[in-house]
């Protein structure tokens, strides 16, 4: 069974800026009310006909940097489309020795080291307060879906996947310092990106189920003798990275699709129903319209 609905959005990183096995459908320019994504999107099907929206996370030339990326315009417009759910990739740094390059990891925690310079939630300036449930920042039931096909696809290969992980978003650009990097581990983070938030929030804000597939890429700066991450190091990983995370969404997305038609993902849907605490009627019109293209279901005009 497949629909014609684009119920999953695929968010491309560093070192991924397409997917394989689709076939081309066509490029959509959404215009939205927190401006334009990344790139246009690319709605593609896949082999059993289910369709997908992809987009590229820092352009597909990689021309936006992680504070930069319109991360807004990117779930709003995904939501827009029709997406329920986001399956997202991400090159990141590891904390620990056990995660090695080249492995996958699907987080299931965030430490937010952010500095508040991104705009990371959709209810700001229009006299409408809302605040979402975050203390489970994934999705667990796509996470849950999801990990057990990811290893699966990798079983035939030497590489690993790590589950119920901590991941560290700092600014950036620059790489964490060696005091940072040692912190973190302190602090229980696993590994370290510089995009997940404020993606994940504004997902939820918008309702969508949300995974972030991770590949690792380098050790960051905490290993004592050895030389702290540079890009060049990123990059030499990138490239297979993005080969095997590539393969990863061709083995998974027809199953996600068809779990998402299936309706089988319940935790986040109706979850912002009651995250709003301004009353109905003393919220500006103008913003009940704006919201109204992310959340139809409770801010009609
Ligand atoms: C190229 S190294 C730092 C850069 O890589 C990651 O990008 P993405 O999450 O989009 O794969 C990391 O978050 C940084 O933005
Ligand atoms: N060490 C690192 N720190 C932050 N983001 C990263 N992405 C890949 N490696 C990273």
């Amino acid at each position: 069974m497949s629909s014609d609905k684009v119920l999953v959005g695929v968010i491309g990183g560093s070192g991924l800026y397409h997917l394989d096995n689709l076939t081309f459908i066509k490029k959509v320019e959404v215009e939205t009310p927190w401006g334009k994504p990344s790139s246009p999107i690319t709605i593609s099907a896949l082999p059993n006909g289910s369709q997908i929206a992809f987009i590229s996370r820092h352009g597909p030339h990689h021309t936006i940097t992680p504070t930069e990326v319109p991360a807004r315009a990117n779930i709003a417009a995904l939501k827009h489309l029709g997406v329920q759910a986001i399956v997202a990739f991400s090159a990141v740094g590891s904390l620990r020795e056990e995660v090695a390059p080249g492995h996958f990891i699907i987080p299931d925690q965030i430490i937010d080291r952010t500095k508040g310079i991104r705009e990371d939630t959709f209810f700001r300036g229009d006299g409408v307060v809302v605040h979402s449930m975050f203390g489970d920042p994934f999705s667990g039931q796509l996470n849950a879906f999801v990990a057990p096909r990811v290893e699966k696809i990798l079983a035939s290969t030497d590489v690993k996947l790590h589950t119920g992980k901590t991941v560290v978003c700092m600014e950036g650009p620059a790489f964490s310092t060696r005091a940072e990097s040692i912190m973190y581990r302190q602090w229980g983070g696993d590994i370290i990106n510089m995009s997940v938030i404020p993606e994940a929030k504004l997902a939820r804000e918008c309702e969508i189920d949300y995974t972030l597939i991770c590949t690792s890429t380098d050790y960051d700066a905490w290993r004592v003798g050895e030389a702290p991450v540079t890009v060049e190091e990123v990059v030499k990983v990138l490239h297979t990275n993005a080969g095997n995370s590539r393969a990863v969404a061709a083995g998974i997305l027809e199953e996600v699709a068809a779990h998402v038609e299936a309706g089988e993902l319940t935790e986040i849907r109706g979850s912002m129903k009651f995250a709003c605490i301004t009353r109905a009627d003393v919220q500006p019109k103008a913003a009940r319209e704006k919201y109204s293209f992310i959340l139809p279901e409770y801010f009609s005009s």
